[in-house]
């Protein structure tokens, strides 16, 4: 598999075909990711979004080729996962959930042993970076807080500028202000001719996600429960409440387009996608980020 546009012609920066990983738990085998199936658009910004143990992680470390899938394959910037060339990993930017630093360097020594690996390097774009993001760059890492070595870790993955960046749960130890910060730095490019930088995020932090995604995908137990542009999900994506018996009447069951439905108390809640539902024309009313969420987990 090596597709290299989508059907409407835009270049796919990472796509996946079937993802499976089991991992062996206590003797049992655990199954992590299973026929996770994804194409992003280059430039876009996906927001990956499920529970703890929904396999965020899993599906992010074999996309960047750190874990073999047990099946499937993926490719970013059409190059095999598994077997990413120079070129590729020059253009790539990843963040590990928990930073990978050297404890013993400080943000600057980190920094210098970067520039000697990636072409792309830009010192001053770094610095920069680090300043705004009030980094002490002459602490060793071992003595940074959590948040700043988090700070460290996504600086070192931004500072050769990437053209795509996979971020595991990056913000999650960062203040407000340093998330808004943060947030902003991630689409800044070295020059305004560039191609906008295609990201894709995992956090839980649903209000600071919601407002700079493109897509969002979610995930549940192993499996993409949907994926779709932010916008359309707004749009179409729609909660329905009612008695349980008009549910019946309105042909609300499990079919085409309902997405989660459960009943309680006489009541059912229907989550659907109007472009495909039989439902009423402005039935149910849409969702923001959060209860979204809440609803496809529920
Ligand atoms: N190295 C491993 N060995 C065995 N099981 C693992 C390993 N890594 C992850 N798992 C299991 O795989 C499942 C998915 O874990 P993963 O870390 O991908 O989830 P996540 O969505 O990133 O969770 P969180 O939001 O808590 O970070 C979990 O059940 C986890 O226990």
């Amino acid at each position: 598999m090596n597709p290299v546009e989508a059907p409407d012609g835009a270049p796919i920066a990472i796509a996946a075909q079937g993802l499976g990983l089991r991992y062996r738990q206590a003797g049992a085998q655990h199954t992590a990711l299973s026929g996770v199936t994804l194409q992003v658009p280059a430039g876009a910004v996906v927001g990956l979004v499920g529970r703890n143990g929904a396999g965020k992680s899993s599906l992010l470390r074999c996309l960047v080729g750190l874990s073999a899938p047990s099946e499937g394959q993926s490719t970013l910037l059409g190059a095999p996962s598994l077997d990413l060339p120079d070129t590729v990993r020059a253009r790539l930017g990843y963040g590990a959930q928990t930073p990978d630093l050297f404890d013993w360097l400080n943000g600057e020594q980190h920094l210098q042993r970067f520039s000697a690996l990636y072409p792309g390097y830009d010192e001053r774009r770094a610095l920069m970076l680090a300043a705004r993001l009030e980094l002490p760059l002459g602490v060793r890492a071992s003595r940074l807080s959590g948040g700043d070595q988090q700070k460290l870790s996504v600086l070192l993955a931004l500072a050769h500028d990437p053209d795509l960046l996979i971020l595991d749960e990056p913000v999650a130890s960062l203040d407000p202000l340093a998330r808004r910060d943060f947030m902003r730095s991630l689409f800044e490019r070295r020059a305004p001719y560039q191609p906008p930088r295609t990201v894709l995020i995992s956090s839980h932090l649903l209000s600071d996600l919601e407002r700079v995604v493109t897509h969002v995908a979610f995930l549940r137990q192993g499996r993409l429960q949907l994926v779709d542009e932010w916008d359309a999900l707004t749009e179409h994506v729609r909660l329905l409440e009612l008695p349980a018996h008009a549910a019946v009447l309105l042909d609300l069951q499990q079919g085409p387009g309902v997405l989660h439905r459960r009943e309680k108390d006489g009541r059912v809640r229907v989550l659907f996608d109007a472009r495909t539902a039989i439902a009423p024309p402005a039935a149910g009313h849409p969702l923001g980020l959060d209860d979204l969420f809440a609803e496809l987990n529920a």
